[in-house]
């Protein structure tokens, strides 16, 4: 589905069979430049099976430009990568581990020129699903995703949050192992959202693995178990929610991990809303 560039020519991961089972991504010094300035700077990320993954981090962190690598979107600097078990730098066994992928990217790329059953019918194709099976799939997920009184749209006539939900409807559709989702609910109603969070909590539970990105810390804290903070290019925290936490709530501990001043910000702009 995706092109790959391997980078990684000497890789120093362990093999396949060595690499333990109970991880869906593995990452060593994982880095990605953009004209010399480092976005994601050398980070080791874990991620264990049937872990629902929040990977957090303020404006510009490196987020999007990570799921990107770790999905074979965009080619790293440097590092290594293993998603299921697999070099996905690797362009044989990329081939193989995207199939067991769904992707909700940062652009949605979706056909602007297909409706939301064609452009499934689609994806259901590329997969090699049979095309019952497709109908099926694509009947369920419009319906829950509320798509279907639209059904005569094509995509380019869709508001900002149809896509959303689109771009999620096909990354379902395959039924993978390893669901990426790059800003899920941004845009998404509060049904809908609800609707997909049960989904996604229901998947997890059945064994399968999400890693998300969001900034409504929220919802993180409603569905993540494990939660990874990225500030400028650099993972300052990985660890289980509880132990993130620590008995208080995620929004305080993001602050002090992203070096944010919380308490400083209400002091700014004091012209705002001032008489003039
Ligand atoms: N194609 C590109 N060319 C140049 N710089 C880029 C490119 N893509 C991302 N960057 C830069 O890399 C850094 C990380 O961007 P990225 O989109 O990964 O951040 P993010 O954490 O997803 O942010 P946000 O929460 O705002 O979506 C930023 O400084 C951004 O400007």
């Amino acid at each position: 589905m995706f092109s790959v560039t391997s980078v990684a020519k000497n890789s120093t991961l362990p093999p396949n069979e060595n690499t333990p089972m109970t991880l869906a991504v593995e990452t060593r010094q994982l880095a990605r430049d953009f004209d010399g300035v480092r976005a994601v700077d050398c980070i080791d990320l874990r991620v264990e099976r049937g872990t629902f993954y929040g990977f957090l981090g303020p404006n510009g962190a490196g987020k999007s430009t990570t799921i990107k690598m770790l999905t074979g979107l965009l080619a790293p600097s440097a590092g290594e990568i293993r998603v299921l078990g697999r070099d996905i730098l690797d362009p044989g066994e990329a081939i193989e581990v995207k199939r067991k992928l769904g992707v909700v990217p940062e652009n949605l790329a979706l056909f602007d020129n297909l409706t939301a059953r064609e452009y499934l019918t689609f994806v259901g194709r590329m997969y090699l699903l049979p095309r019952e099976t497709i109908r099926a799939r694509a009947d369920e997920l419009l319906t829950l995703l509320d798509l279907n009184a639209d059904d005569k749209k094509i995509a380019l006539e869709y508001s900002h949050g149809m896509r959303k939900k689109l771009a999620l409807a096909a990354a379902l559709l395959p039924n993978p192992d390893l669901l990426f989702l790059d800003e899920p609910f941004e845009g998404v109603d509060a049904v809908t959202s609800r609707v997909v969070r049960d989904v996604l909590a229901g998947y997890v539970a059945r064994g399968a693995t999400v890693f998300l990105t969001s900034h409504v810390l929220d919802l993180v804290e409603k569905l993540c178990t494990h939660v990874g903070v990225i500030v400028r290019g650099k993972l300052v925290e990985q660890a289980s929610l509880d132990a993130i936490r620590q008995g208080g709530s995620l929004e305080a501990s993001f602050l002090r991990v992203a070096g944010a001043d919380a308490e400083g910000t209400g002091a700014k702009l004091d012209w705002l809303g001032a008489a003039s």
